[in-house]
């Protein structure tokens, strides 16, 4: 769960394997950057419209410096693993593609709804199985936990904002836990509390 926003990673290779990586990187915010010969379509027109630095070239030792992390996608193990040896000198997390073993981390499916975020591994054994237990959350998982989430982030925001003892503020918090507030969504009885419902839970809990 790292924040990549505005952060560089580099991409080395331009298939189909770097493709999804880029995308997810994208959608997260990063400046990306793709070394590559060659691009797929989804990928040439993203670097036509400036939304990654494109170098048309292959990868060339010193290229991983100075990244945030580092994914090598080529169709070429070697290079993969030169790569992948140079970023681990650097200190520098690194992800393969053609063999996850010889990275230091590795992608898992990932499945969002709303402030909720799982991740899906297999530790390499079967990326495909990851991918269809990440299409089993999204069939089982329903919206009612996106408005449940953004409730509880309102109210940890709103308890942690005007309750500054930690005992207190800690038995709010868990007390929050223990309100029904999801099966009340789930009924379609939830109700979105404004801020003098809120301010009254609070004063009202934080006296017992
Ligand atoms: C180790 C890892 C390293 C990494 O890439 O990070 C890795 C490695 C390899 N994948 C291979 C094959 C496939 N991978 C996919 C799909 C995904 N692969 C992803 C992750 C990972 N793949 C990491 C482990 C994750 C884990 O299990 O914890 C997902 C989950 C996330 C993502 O890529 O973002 C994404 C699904 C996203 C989604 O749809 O939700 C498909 C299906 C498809 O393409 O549609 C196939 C073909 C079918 C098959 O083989 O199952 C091969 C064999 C290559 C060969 O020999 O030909 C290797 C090489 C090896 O075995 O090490
Ligand atoms: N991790 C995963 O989820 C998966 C991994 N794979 C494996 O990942 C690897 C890549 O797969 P694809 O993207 O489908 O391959 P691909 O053949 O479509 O793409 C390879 C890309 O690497 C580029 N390239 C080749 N040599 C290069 C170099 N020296 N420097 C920079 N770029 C270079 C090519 O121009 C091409 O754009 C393969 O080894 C494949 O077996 C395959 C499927 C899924």
């Amino acid at each position: 769960m790292l924040d990549v926003r505005g952060r560089k990673c580099v991409v080395i290779g331009g298939g189909k394997v770097a493709e999804r990586k880029t995308l997810g990187l994208l959608e997260a915010g990063a400046d990306v950057a793709v070394i590559s010969p060659a691009l797929t379509p989804v990928l040439s027109e993203l670097a036509g419209r400036s939304s990654l630095l494109w170098l048309n070239r292959h990868y060339a030792p010193g290229d991983t410096r100075g990244a945030f992390l580092v994914y090598a996608a080529t169709g070429d193990r070697e290079v993969n693993e030169a790569v992948a040896r140079e970023a681990d000198a650097l200190g520098i997390p690194v992800n393969v593609g053609s063999h996850g073993e010889a990275g230091s981390f590795i992608t898992p499916g990932v499945f969002r709804r709303g402030r909720l975020t799982v991740a899906v591994s297999t530790s390499g054994s079967g990326p495909g199985v990851a991918a269809r237990i990440t299409k089993l959350l999204d069939d089982t998982i329903g919206g009612e936990y996106e408005q449940y989430l953004d409730f509880l982030y309102e109210m940890r925001r709103e308890i942690k904002r005007r309750e500054t003892s930690p005992e207190i503020r800690k038995a709010l918090l868990k007390k929050l836990g223990t309100l029904e507030v999801l099966d009340e969504i789930r009924a379609g009885t939830f109700m979105e509390w404004g801020p003098e419902r809120i301010a009254s839970w609070i004063a009202q809990n934080r006296e017992e």
